[in-house]
C-alpha cells in the first residue's frame, strides 16, 4: 500500500519550544521521523516522505532496508492540499481501474510499531481512521475516490463528517500506539515511558538530558540543567 508521510521539515515542533531549542526540535522531529519510517517498513510497506522542504534520507542514518525502501518528494503546499493530491481521488488518479489505497501515517508517532500500523492497514473500511488524543487524525486510510481531508481542530470529526456526505464506510481503529502523537512537552513522557528500545526518539530525549520524573508521585519529564527555552 502506498504510505504517504507527511513531514513538516523546516520549523517541525513549536508547541514544543518551552523546553527544546529549534536545533532540538529539529533533531527530534527527525528522530521520530525515522521511528516511523521503521515501523512503516517493518510493517512491509514502501513511506513516501512528504516534505515541505528538501530533505535527504542519508542523513537520518536509517537502517539499509529502510532506506532502500523509503523516498521523499518535496511539496510546499498545506499539509490538506499536499494529502489530497495523494489520495485516491486527488490530482493524477483515476479510478477506472479500481482503487489503490492510500494510508497516510503523521510523522511524530514516535511510539507507532509495525504490528500498530498493520492493525491500521488490514482494514477494509472506505476510510479507517486511528484518531489521535484529542480530536486529530493521526492515521487513516483511504479506499474512497470521494473522499478528502480537512487537517487541524478536531479533524478527526470532520473526517466522519466528510466519510458520511461522500457515502464511504468508516473504522475507527483504537490504538494506544497510533494515537499519541508529540505535540506538547506533556508528550514526551510517553516517548520515554513506551519507546521501543532502540528506537530513536527517547535515545534523542535522554541526549537531550530528559529523564522521567515521578519523585512527586505523578509522572513528568525533567531536564537535568537549565536547557530549553528560548
Ligand atoms: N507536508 C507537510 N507536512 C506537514 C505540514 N504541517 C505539518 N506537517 C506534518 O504533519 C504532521 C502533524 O503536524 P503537527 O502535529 O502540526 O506537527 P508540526 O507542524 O511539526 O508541529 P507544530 O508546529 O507544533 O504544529 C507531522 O508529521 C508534521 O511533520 C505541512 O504543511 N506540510
Ligand atoms: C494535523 C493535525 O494534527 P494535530 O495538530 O492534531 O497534531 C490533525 O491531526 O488534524
Amino acid at each position: 500500500m502506498r504510505v504517504v508521510v507527511p513531514f513538516a521539515a523546516e520549523t517541525p515542533k513549536t508547541r514544543l519550544e518551552s523546553v527544546l531549542t529549534s536545533a532540538e526540535r529539529s533533531a527530534v522531529a527527525r528522530a521520530m521521523l525515522a521511528d516511523v519510517l521503521c515501523a512503516v517498513v517493518g510493517a512491509g510497506h514502501e513511506p513516501m516522505v512528504v516534505s515541505t522542504a528538501p530533505l535527504d534520507l542519508e542523513t537520518l542514518e536509517l537502517p539499509g532496508e529502510v532506506l532502500a525502501s523509503a523516498s521523499v518528494t518535496l511539496d510546499e503546499r498545506s499539509l490538506t492540499d499536499a494529502v489530497n493530491a495523494r489520495l485516491p481521488g486527488g490530482e493524477g488518479e483515476t479510478a477506472t481501474d479500481g482503487i489503490d489505497p492510500v494510508a497516510v501515517v503523521m510523522a511524530d508517532l514516535a511510539l507507532a510499531t509495525p504490528d500498530a500500523l498493520e492493525a491500521l492497514l488490514a482494514t477494509s473500511a472506505d476510510v479507517a481512521i486511528a484518531p489521535g488524543r484529542g480530536g486529530g487524525t493521526n492515521a487513516l486510510v483511504v479506499r474512497h475516490p470521494g473522499f478528502a481531508v480537512d487537517y487541524h481542530g478536531t479533524s478527526y470529526l470532520d473526517h466522519r463528517e466528510i466519510a458520511r456526505e461522500v457515502g464511504a464506510t468508516l473504522e475507527t481503529v483504537d490504538s494506544f500506539r497510533l494515537a499519541t502523537d508529540i505535540d506538547e512537552p506533556a508528550d514526551l513522557v510517553e516517548v520515554l515511558v513506551h519507546g521501543r528500545e532502540g528506537a530513536r526518539a527517547p535515545t534523542c530525549l535522554r541526549e537531550f538530558g530528559f529523564e522521567i520524573d515521578d519523585r512527586d508521585g505523578r509522572v513528568d519529564v525533567g531536564r537535568d540543567g537549565d536547557h530549553g527555552a528560548e
